[in-house]
Parts: structure tokens; C-alpha cells; sequence
């Protein structure tokens, strides 16, 4: 399959401290890819990248002739403030916005949609609940229930299913596996290497650089994952960016 995405060379962080650093390679249209990698690996900070929310220090994402708005972002939850005072329904709405730009109202057909994605992820009845007031589960249903009406070509999921109970994590996997199926390309940035083995063909294992990317049974090794460890550990959180690669580049 084509690819769709590429990271050439591409250095990304905050205030000219890199998070990560000197990636390359590709995702193939279609792929469904985890990221994986120990806390602070910089799984987030990519998919910042990938969505156009951080620009990069150097190198660059390349997304072919995708517009950056037929990607879905499903950031962690923490980063949603829940003090903001908007109801499930509007919120979820708020999915359409290609359709109807950032200002316009939704019309029937478009609040019928939003009703039936919140039934899709088993939220019926809290349309008018205020975001606040919803569980960390029912609040992750939310987060699928906007992507889903995004109906975007590439999916990026932070810890879709991070503190989540086996029944929802079951019932939101399977969304995944629908988009998989629909050949969407996803991405998803996951803690549990068992759910990643079960359920994602690829992974990238990320520890600043990309320690290994490719078949998930060949990136999951155990010297990966202790080498991904110490990088991490390793790593000089102030390090300023710089011109030459430190880590090979690994391609999918
Ligand atoms: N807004 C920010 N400003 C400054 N530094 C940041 C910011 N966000 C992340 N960082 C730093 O960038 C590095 C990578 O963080 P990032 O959140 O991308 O890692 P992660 O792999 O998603 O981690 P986790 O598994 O803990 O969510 C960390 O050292 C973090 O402290």
C-alpha cells in the first residue's frame, strides 16, 4: 500500500528542547500501528506533530495530499478541561466541524448523527449531561464518539484506552478494529503490550529516536523494550536540538 504518512528526519519539542528526536519512516495508508514506548518516550509530542498542534524544530511530517483536517485526534483525556461548561451533545457535535465549519449550527440530518455516535459508544441518554460530570470511561466514549463523526481518513488515539474497565476498553477496541477495517489509518499510542500484541499488526517503539518499528512480534522483544528503557533514562531532558542524527532511522 502507498504511503501516507512519512517522518523524515523530523525533530519535535518545546522550547528548542527536542522530545523527539531525528525520526524517520513511513505508515502505509491503511495501517493500524501502535506507539509504544516508556513514559516521556515522546508518543504524544508525535502525534502533537502529526496533527499539525507542534510544528518541528527541524526535519518534517509529510502527509501527502491528506488535509490536516482528515485526521482525527483523540488527545488523552487529561488534556480535555473538564471544568468547561458544555454539554456531551455539543461537545461531541463539535466531530462535525468539517462539515459545518467552525461556527455553524448543526441541521437535523447532522443532530441525528451526533445522537447516533453517542449510541454507538453506548452513551445514549447523556446528551445534556455537562462534560464534567462524566466518568473517566464514559468520558473516553465521548472522545471515540467525536472522532467517529469526524469520519477522517488517519485516526490518532492517545491512550485510547488508558484507566478503563475491560468492558468499555472491549467495546471501544472494536471501534478500532471497524476503522481497520475500513481502511483507515490508525494510530494509537498504548500502555498494555498485550492488547498491542493482540490487536496491532505494527508498532513503533519509541524512546525519543525509534528504538525499533516494524511487526509487532519483532519490535516487542525484550531487548527492545530494555534498550527503549534506558534511552529513555538517558536521555538530557534539556538537550538543546541539534543538526546530526544520533539514532538510525528505522522505516516501517
Ligand atoms: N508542553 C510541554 N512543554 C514542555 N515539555 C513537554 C511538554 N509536553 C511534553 N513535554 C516533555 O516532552 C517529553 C516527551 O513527553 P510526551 O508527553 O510526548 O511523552 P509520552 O511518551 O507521551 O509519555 P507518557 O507515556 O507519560 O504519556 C517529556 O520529557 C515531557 O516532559
Amino acid at each position: 500500500m502507498a504511503a501516507r504518512l512519512q517522518f523524515r528526519d523530523v525533530t519535535l519539542g518545546y522550547d528548542r528542547h527536542p522530545a523527539v528526536h531525528h525520526l524517520s519512516g513511513e505508515i502505509a495508508s491503511g495501517a493500524l500501528l501502535a506507539v509504544v514506548g516508556p513514559n516521556g518516550a515522546g508518543k504524544s509530542t508525535l502525534f502533537r506533530g502529526l496533527v499539525g498542534i507542534l510544528k518541528p524544530l527541524a526535519g518534517s511530517i509529510a502527509c501527502g495530499d491528506l488535509d490536516v483536517r482528515d485526521i482525527a485526534y483523540l488527545p488523552q483525556s487529561a488534556e480535555i478541561d473538564r471544568s468547561f461548561p458544555i454539554s456531551v451533545f455539543d461537545f461531541t457535535g463539535s466531530g462535525l466541524w468539517r462539515a459545518t465549519g467552525a461556527f455553524g449550527g448543526l441541521g437535523r440530518r447532522e443532530r441525528r448523527r451526533v445522537v447516533e455516535a453517542l449510541a454507538a459508544v453506548g452513551l445514549n441518554g447523556f446528551e445534556n449531561r455537562p462534560i464534567g460530570t462524566l466518568s473517566g470511561g464514559q468520558m473516553q466514549r465521548m472522545l471515540f464518539a467525536r472522532v467517529l463523526l469526524q469520519d477522517a481518513g488517519v485516526i490518532v488515539l492517545d491512550e485510547p484506552f488508558n484507566a478503563i474497565d475491560a468492558k468499555t476498553s472491549a467495546d471501544l477496541l472494536a471501534l478500532v478494529r471497524r476503522w481497520h477495517e475500513e481502511k483507515r489509518t490508525v494510530l494509537a499510542a498504548l500502555h498494555d503490550m498485550d492488547l498491542v500484541r493482540t490487536n496491532f499488526p505494527e508498532t513503533l517503539l519509541l524512546a525519543r529516536g525509534a528504538v525499533a518499528w516494524g511487526p509487532t512480534a519483532q519490535v516487542l522483544t525484550a531487548d527492545n523494550l530494555l534498550r527503549a528503557r534506558q534511552m529513555c533514562e538517558a536521555f538530557d531532558d534539556g538537550a538543546a536540538a541539534c543538526a546530526a542524527p544520533v539514532l538510525p532511522p528505522r522505516a516501517a
